[in-house]
């Protein structure tokens, strides 16, 4: 049975019936509310029980079929919640409270479920001992003392504290040790093993790190290139795009209607003195007294500053002496006229020699239309980063081939491959590298001829990396780091012949976040655009996310908004860093912070989403 966390002090009071727990949770709830502690409690019933009576609204209403009801007045609200089909387990039910009101949660009964909780017993009752069979159990409140025999299972454990159950106060103060956290729950269970990663090796980076060391070693780079405006889509500009025109050119109406001037507006009627289509205009100045009918997006006349829409006018031509007049009347009571209404004043969107888009900006279809709105058709672009990847491995190899035995096909090149193409990347696949040192030097020496970034994925962890280090060294000044991440641990980082070289783990998942975490940032660099940040967002936990202390635990996890409209996370299951599919099924990565250990049901946490990135 794994254990039950919450970000609270979560403990139970465990015995059997009979012995008086209620009874016990009655008297010393008073105490603990004395002391300014907020206490939750979540009692377990016998299978059917009932809050509501018969008779009452709430209970008739929900015999009618409400499967949830919510009854409240101004001293309390209540929630019953039928649930036929399966009874609610106690993370669902932790995860109902309102845990920022709350300073403890106590639980009476789910006594089979692992959480820390005091066991209750009266000699009286005649029920054996629960500790020795209950690793939670962090105290006995009894009226015997603890028979030697009863705690011998856990003999090599410090012997559980007994409290008196008649001493009320002596139960209160261990609650509040509790809650302080000065008792520590030493019996509970623990992880069997180790684990990869439990072991935190002196001389490990944390991820920030890491990425600062990295990124004091990338210099952008300055080669650009003039293209047509449409091929500049998704890459970065190279010099500041300035307007050459106003945009709009002329102020221009926003509506259909009829252009007045703003000082003019107590006019009954106006006479409409022109008709004005978008791309033509009235070039004489309007008179007061006079309107002109205007087309969206046509010039307004000299003085003309307000447009009133054409469903607020009446417009009527009379004829007088062979001449027809026409005129327009507008309905205020519809909507009042306000000065400079439905008017685009010209340069409003871009005034002349303003910066439309900044050097370092990528180019996507705001950016595109914003460019051809001012006249211009070509634009001057970073040339795109060339970056060589290669794989390494003699078990590695071609997607196509019949597999051979104990190999596995290449995931990792056409990972970093769509990663790279994404972010703008021009690839230069290496291919796969036979273990030896022959044909990694010649890879490395050729990647660093043709590219601005080498990325390799395989061989740094301590296994290979005697190999691949005598090779590095040779031909450059690497660094072989711990980072203290997962998945993403070995990174190997530094120049060969003055390229930046990325060393990435062989695990698929591994590749796919150090990529994301380190290479992107380097690569945005490299393409000029300063202080690239990823997108982050924090949601809330619906499940427990594990981490250790001081590591970053990148969990891939699954957004999305509940019925109340909070951004809320779950993971994709397994976890191991060989398991694509966790990627594959993923929308973020949840990021759980060095200074955070474990976020628990209800916790924010931090998300990266993953759309557009990989
Ligand atoms: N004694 C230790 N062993 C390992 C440690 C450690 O700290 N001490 N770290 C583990 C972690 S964490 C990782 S991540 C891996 C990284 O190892 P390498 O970078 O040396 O990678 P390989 O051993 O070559 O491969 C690891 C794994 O990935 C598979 N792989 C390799 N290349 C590809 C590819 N192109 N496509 C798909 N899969 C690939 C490979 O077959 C292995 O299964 O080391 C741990 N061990
Ligand atoms: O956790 Mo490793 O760094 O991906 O297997």
């Amino acid at each position: 049975m794994s254990q039950i966390h919450a970000s609270l002090p979560l403990l139970g009071f465990a015995a059997f019936s009979g012995t008086g727990k209620t009874i016990l949770l009655e008297a010393i709830l008073p105490k603990l509310v004395a002391r300014g502690i907020r206490v939750a409690v979540i009692k377990h019933a016998h299978h059917d029980f009932d809050i509501d009576q018969p008779g009452k609204d709430s209970h008739r209403l929900r015999k009618a079929g409400a499967s949830q009801m919510l009854i409240s007045s101004r001293c309390r609200h209540a929630l019953v919640t039928e649930t036929p089909d399966q009874e609610a387990t106690l993370p669902h039910l932790i995860a109902q409270l309102d845990q920022t009101q709350l300073d403890l949660i106590l639980v009476e009964g789910f006594k089979k479920l692992s959480f820390p909780k005091i066991e209750l017993h009266r000699a009286e009752v005649g029920k054996p001992w629960l500790h020795p069979t209950d690793h939670n159990i962090i105290a006995v409140a009894a009226n015997v003392p603890i028979p030697a025999s009863g705690s011998a299972p856990l003999a090599e454990k410090p012997p559980l504290p007994l409290l008196d159950i008649n001493n009320l106060d002596q139960i209160t103060d261990f609650v509040v040790s509790f809650i302080q956290g000065k008792v520590h729950a030493t019996q509970l269970e623990q992880p069997q093993g180790l684990q990869c990663g439990d072991l935190t090796p002196p001389g490990m980076l944390s991820v920030a790190e890491g990425r600062e060391r990295i990124l004091g070693h990338i210099v952008p780079l300055t080669q650009s290139q003039t293209v047509n405006l449409k091929t500049a889509l998704g890459h970065i500009v190279a010099h500041d795009v300035l307007s050459p025109v106003n945009v709009p050119q002329h102020t221009n109406s926003a509506m259909d209607g009829y252009a007045i001037r703003g000082d003019d507006l107590a006019c009954a009627s106006y006479e409409v003195v022109a008709h004005v289509m978008a791309g033509h205009s009235y070039d004489l100045p309007l008179e007061k007294g006079q309107a002109v009918r205007i087309m969206t997006g046509a010039a307004v006349p000299k003085f003309a500053d307000t447009v009133v829409m054409r469903e607020q006018a009446e417009q009527t031509d009379t004829a007088l002496d062979n001449v027809i007049k026409t005129t327009v009347r507008f309905n205020l009571a519809m909507a009042s006229i306000h000065p400079g209404q439905n008017v685009r004043q010209a340069g409003e969107d871009l005034a002349l020699g303003q910066t439309a888009v900044a050097a370092g900006s990528k180019i996507t279809a705001p950016e595109l239309g914003m460019i051809a709105s001012l006249g211009i058709n070509q634009v001057t672009v970073k040339k795109p980063v060339r970056v060589a990847i290669f794989s390494t491995g003699d078990e590695v190899q071609h997607p196509g081939e019949a597999q051979q035995n104990n190999c596995i096909y290449d995931a990792n090149r056409y990972t970093l491959h769509a990663m790279l193409t994404q972010a703008g990347c021009e690839v230069i696949d290496l291919g796969i590298i036979e273990d030896c040192e022959a044909a990694l030097e010649a890879t490395l020496q050729q990647g660093s001829e043709q590219a601005d970034l080498i990325l390799s994925s395989g061989g740094v962890s301590v296994g290979d990396a005697d190999y691949i280090k005598t090779v590095l060294d040779k031909l450059g000044q690497i660094n072989f780091w711990r980072i203290n991440m997962r998945p993403g641990r070995p990174l190997a980082f530094g120049q060969i012949n003055d390229t930046p070289f990325f060393g990435l783990p062989g695990n698929p998942v591994a590749v796919m976040v150090v990529f994301l975490q380190f290479v992107e940032p380097a690569i945005r660099k490299l393409q000029g655009i300063t202080d690239w940040q990823p997108q982050v967002f924090n949601a809330i936990a619906t499940e427990r996310f594990r981490s250790r202390p001081h590591r970053t635990e990148y969990t891939r996890g699954i957004f999305s908004f509940d019925a109340n409209g909070r951004l809320i996370v779950k993971s994709t299951g397994q976890q191991g860093s060989g398991i694509l599919r966790s990627m594959s099924e993923a929308n973020c990565l949840v990021e759980v912070l060095p200074e955070q250990t474990n976020a628990e049901i209800g916790d924010l946490v931090r998300i990266i989403p993953l759309q557009g990135r990989i």
